[in-house]
């Protein structure tokens, strides 16, 4: 199957051999390599290891993961059944902290299973692989629905930025979030392009941003995260299109590290910053920004990765958080949802 976007599917599920099959992105861009994932731990490690990334990805991956735990462990024992389904909802849960999509997913196949717990089990798999399917379905529907809200905003010849990648490799969708505008345009016969921030460490916006414009005919220029002040200042940048991990009820904004740094210096330039997600990215629970979970990774991302030699330097300490928080109060272009704008204090429809 097609992403849709010049790339094999990002995320697929084969149910005649009960495996999911995703795209490696920690490979990218070198090597486009499709890896199956057979096991729970195959999937929890895919999420940890950024192997598929992205918090609608993450959600939808997990979601397929439990129906592949399912059928591994199908039995007519249903107290153990729903035991060791809970246990996996859990153990996928704890991947990764920060993007509410994962957790939330997960507890929206759980609840079919509970809602189906007298069922047959044939039943209650078949139903909660259906579930699955329609959460693809509307990853797909919303990002459309983003998209023709932020093409509206842009005009032939615009030129945007963005940070991360949000874009069908961080969905398993049709269009992504942050770049579903810049896609949607091009579809109405506008040439946006768009400046991608490397985002450092892990490089997503270098490795996969870059990676998936370029092979879509997005005209893409790339910049170290540290450049950005000097384009905003220099280069007439429309807006700032970024994605999120979650949106706490006061609109506060989690994203990718350094997109906080991003937001301070489009408001002093000026320029509008737009934060694109699914309301399934709005946390109401959470009050504000400073409630969300920040993900601390490995420092080996700071010292290594995507280098030959490691470069620790004895004696010194790293701090290497994922993510930032963005106050709503930056987001000045506002949140583009499948809804259009949506503001703190209105409900997610
Ligand atoms: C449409 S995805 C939005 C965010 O998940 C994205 O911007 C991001 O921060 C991804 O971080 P990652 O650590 O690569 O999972």
């Amino acid at each position: 199957m097609n992403s849709g976007a010049g790339l094999p599917a990002v995320i697929d599920y084969d149910r005649e051999n009960n495996t999911i099959t995703i795209i490696d992105q920690t490979r990218l861009p070198m090597d486009l390599v499709l890896k199956d994932l057979k096991t729970i731990d195959d999937v929890y490690l895919a999420i940890k290891n950024l192997e598929v990334r992205g918090a609608p990805a993450i959600g939808l991956v997990a979601a397929y993961g439990l129906v592949l735990y399912a059928h591994t462990i199908r039995t007519d024992d249903r107290l153990f059944f729903w035991g060791q389904m809970r246990g996996a909802a859990t153990y996928l849960k704890s991947a990764r902290p920060t993007a509410v999509n994962l957790s939330r997913d997960v507890d929206m196949v759980m609840s079919a299973f509970q809602r189906l717990a007298g069922a047959p089990v044939d039943k209650i798999i078949n139903d909660i692989e259906f579930c699955t399917g329609l959460l693809k379905s509307a990853i797909k529907a919303a990002e459309e629905a983003i998209g023709r809200t932020g093409a509206s905003l842009l005009e032939d010849g615009d030129l945007v930025m963005t940070h991360c990648n949000a874009g069908v490799l961080a969905t398993g969708g049709a269009k992504g979030t942050a770049l579903a505008p810049i896609y949607r345009a091009r579809e109405e016969g506008k040439t946006v392009s768009v400046i991608a921030c490397e985002t450092r460490p892990v490089l997503q916006g270098m490795r996969l941003t870059a990676f998936e414009l370029a092979k879509n005919q997005v005209p893409v220029r790339l910049i170290t995260d540290s450049m950005a002040g000097i384009c905003m200042k220099t280069e007439p940048i429309k807006g700032i299109f970024v994605g999120a991990d979650r949106i706490t009820a006061n609109g506060d904004v989690a994203n990718k590290i350094g997109t906080y740094s991003l937001a301070v210096l489009a408001q002093a330039h000026g320029i509008p910053f737009y934060v694109c997600a699914p309301t399934s990215t709005i946390d109401l629970s959470l009050e504000t920004g400073s409630l969300i979970p920040i993900e601390e990774r490995d420092p080996g991302e700071l010292t290594q990765l995507w280098f030959e030699e490691n470069m620790q330097v004895p004696d010194v300490t790293y701090y290497n958080p994922a993510f930032d928080v963005t106050p709503y109060e930056l987001v000045t272009g506002g949140i583009i949802t499948e809804h259009g704008f949506w503001k703190p204090g209105a409900s997610h429809g």
